[in-house]
């Protein structure tokens, strides 16, 4: 068994396994994440595995799986971590990283923040993809509670590489049973990809509380790419600003959709403990030299 390193960290909570698989031809096995997932000290919502870049002028490429074993093409949370962990090995703050949804870049700043391009937002319902054609991305036909008064409906949604719907709300976002209907709203036959299901409560022009049901993790602290895609389509449809601040469970998130159609997400990551484990099995064991930063 080869062994390779990792770390447990997160993003406003969002569990991060960022995972070095440079230098190997091998992956992580579905069944390895899902023993990872299964672990109180290694649960993690997403696992950013760091392997060798395929693509010329790109520095690394980066697997994203969720905790349910399945791939994912976008973790905003997850890219701040990667810097993190690849700042502390080097003097490097700047990285160009590929990923199924494309090529981005990310640096970190003088006091530690994170800023990631998360590159440009689609609304097509092709892109998304949703499973037929509809009107406007901007409200679609779909709801969740009783079919005569519906506690959410009429999501607007778009992809930030990765599928997200969008449930604007006027009440406190807490006071919304996401538990119960995320998993259905996940699985509808519209989202023929499943969505990352997120509910919205604008408190101002450059403020939105949002919570997130993660496709293949379920409810989370903080989803990076559905507060880029909550911001965006907030401006949008006419709510807010371009640059504004997303409030998630784990904390604020500053995200700005640039003039040149580009997404930044500013945010903190942190390191929690490290160790290494079998890509193939999942096995683990904790090292005890190397600690928070
Ligand atoms: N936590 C992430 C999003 C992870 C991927 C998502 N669950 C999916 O399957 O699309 C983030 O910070 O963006």
């Amino acid at each position: 068994m080869n062994k390779a390193v990792f770390a447990r960290m997160n993003g406003l909570g969002n569990r991060i396994i960022v995972a070095d698989m440079r230098g190997r031809a091998d992956t992580i096995t579905p069944a390895a994440a899902i023993r990872l997932a299964g672990e109180s000290e290694t649960a993690f919502d997403q696992i950013m595995a760091i392997h060798d870049p395929k693509t010329p002028g790109t520095d690394h490429y980066i697997e994203i799986i969720n905790c349910d074993g399945t791939q994912a093409q976008a973790c905003g949370n997850g890219t701040r971590c990667v810097v993190q962990w690849l700042s502390r090995e080097s003097a490097r703050r700047n990285f160009t990283f590929e990923t199924l949804a494309g090529i981005l870049t990310a640096n970190e700043h003088e006091d530690g923040l994170i800023t990631v391009d998360m590159g440009k937002p689609h609304f097509g319902w092709q892109e998304i993809p949703l499973a037929h054609e509809v009107a406007d991305t901007r409200a679609i036909d779909l709801a969740a509670g009783p079919a005569d008064a519906p506690v959410l409906q009429s999501p607007s949604v778009a992809s930030m590489g990765n599928p997200h719907a969008i449930f604007w709300v006027e009440s406190d976002v807490w006071s919304y049973a996401l538990d119960e209907y995320g998993p259905a709203l996940e699985h509808d036959p519209i989202f023929p990809e499943r969505a990352n299901i997120s509910i919205a409560r604008v408190t101002s022009r450059e403020a939105i509380d949002l919570r997130t049901w993660e496709r293949g993790a379920g409810l989370t602290l903080a989803c990076g790419s559905a507060a880029c895609a909550a911001a965006v389509l907030g401006a949008r449809t006419g709510r807010t600003g371009r640059s504004l601040t997303v409030n998630v469970p784990g904390g604020p998130l500053g995200i700005e959709w640039r003039d040149d159609d580009h997404v930044m997400m500013t945010g903190p990551a942190e390191w929690e403990f490290d160790g290494s484990f079998d890509p193939a099995t999942g096995a683990w064991s904790r090292n005890a030299s190397r600690g928070a930063a």
